[in-house]
């Protein structure tokens, strides 16, 4: 398991990283959330001992990860691609990795293949393009085929098939029972690839809960309408007690109201001019804009699967 105990970091007076605790459990994709700058990338480099915390524990199977003899073959991470040496080809960067972590040399070849580098085992690094880096990347984090993996924003530059493949290598690795952290600031992407989420704004935690559960509790109850006077209706139905969000994107513009029954809302709209009213459908960028912005602890309030 990989957890985090009471984590925190501080640069100066910033609190990047604010008192985090939380478990990851093994067999499932956990996607880790956060607008930029929330201290996902921070949190990570406290688990692989690259930052150490101002306090609180990161741990990897109850042991912080500078204590373990051999930690490529309990975790594989991914940050900013890998470091390669651009001279040096595929194949030689993972042998070099595998020897220094007594990591049998045989593993390489099989492990360039499940990546599809077998054709560019031989190229310089140098010459890769960013999706062929990551590829390079995960294949050094997969190399020992270690228990836990810690991917910063793997999608990161990618192009659809590469997105779609690496997807696919986060399922099977979930569903041999693997620990798989994932971070992101795509929500969009998250809803299709991880089973469990952490969300973090500003370095504290807001919700550790499934995908499912998070987007229906975010949208939960909520009456979707729209109407030509919608400045207008909001007033309205503030005025019968309702709680109003304006809901503004590219696509159009809508409220989500909550405290009164669809029908109650639709006997005020029908004198602004309505065009649309049902139960919301929220989706998970909705969701996660809206918790963010309000800052609402959330943690806690839906148990987890
Ligand atoms: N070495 C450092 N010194 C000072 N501040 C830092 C340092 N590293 C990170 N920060 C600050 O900590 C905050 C969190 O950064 P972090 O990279 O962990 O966020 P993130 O959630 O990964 O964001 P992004 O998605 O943009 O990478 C940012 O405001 C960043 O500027």
């Amino acid at each position: 398991m990989i957890e985090t105990r009471n984590l925190t970091k501080r640069y100066g007076s910033k609190t990047v990283v604010d008192n985090l605790s939380v478990q990851i459990q093994p067999g499932v994709v956990t996607g880790f959330l956060g607008p930029n700058g929330a201290g996902k990338s921070t949190t990570m480099r406290m688990l692989l001992g690259l930052e150490r915390p101002t306090s609180g524990t990161a741990l990897i199977d109850g042991v912080p990860y500078r204590t373990l003899k051999r930690p490529l073959t309990t975790v594989g991470a991914l940050l900013d691609a890998g470091w390669v040496h651009p001279k040096r080809s595929a194949r030689d960067h993972l042998r070099w990795v595998a020897a220094s972590n007594r990591i049998d040399t045989a593993r390489v070849d099989e492990i360039l293949e499940i990546v599809g580098l077998r054709e560019a085992a031989r190229r310089k690094a140098g010459e890769f393009s960013l999706g062929m880096r990551q590829r390079l990347g995960l294949a050094t984090a997969m190399l020992g085929d270690p228990q836990h993996y810690i991917l910063d924003e793997p999608v990161n530059g990618l192009d659809p098939e590469g997105i779609h493949w690496i997807r696919q290598v986060m399922r099977r690795l979930a569903d041999q029972g693997k620990t798989v952290l994932v971070s992101s600031h795509l929500l969009s992407e998250m809803s299709q690839t991880a089973d469990n989420l952490i969300v973090i704004a500003q370095g504290r935690l807001l919700a550790d809960t499934t995908v499912e559960a998070f987007v229906a509790a975010q949208g939960a109850g909520k009456i979707r309408v729209r109407a030509r006077r919608l400045d207008e209706l909001a007033a309205a139905l503030r005025h019968r007690g309702a709680e109003v969000i304006v809901r503004d994107s590219a696509q159009d513009r809508c409220l989500a109201v909550t405290g009164l029954s669809i029908e109650e809302v639709a006997d005020v709209a029908g004198d602004y001019g309505v065009l649309e009213l049902g139960q919301e459908r929220v989706s998970l960028e909705d969701a996660f804009i809206e918790m963010t912005r309000d800052g609402v602890e959330y943690a806690g309030s839906v148990g987890r699967k």
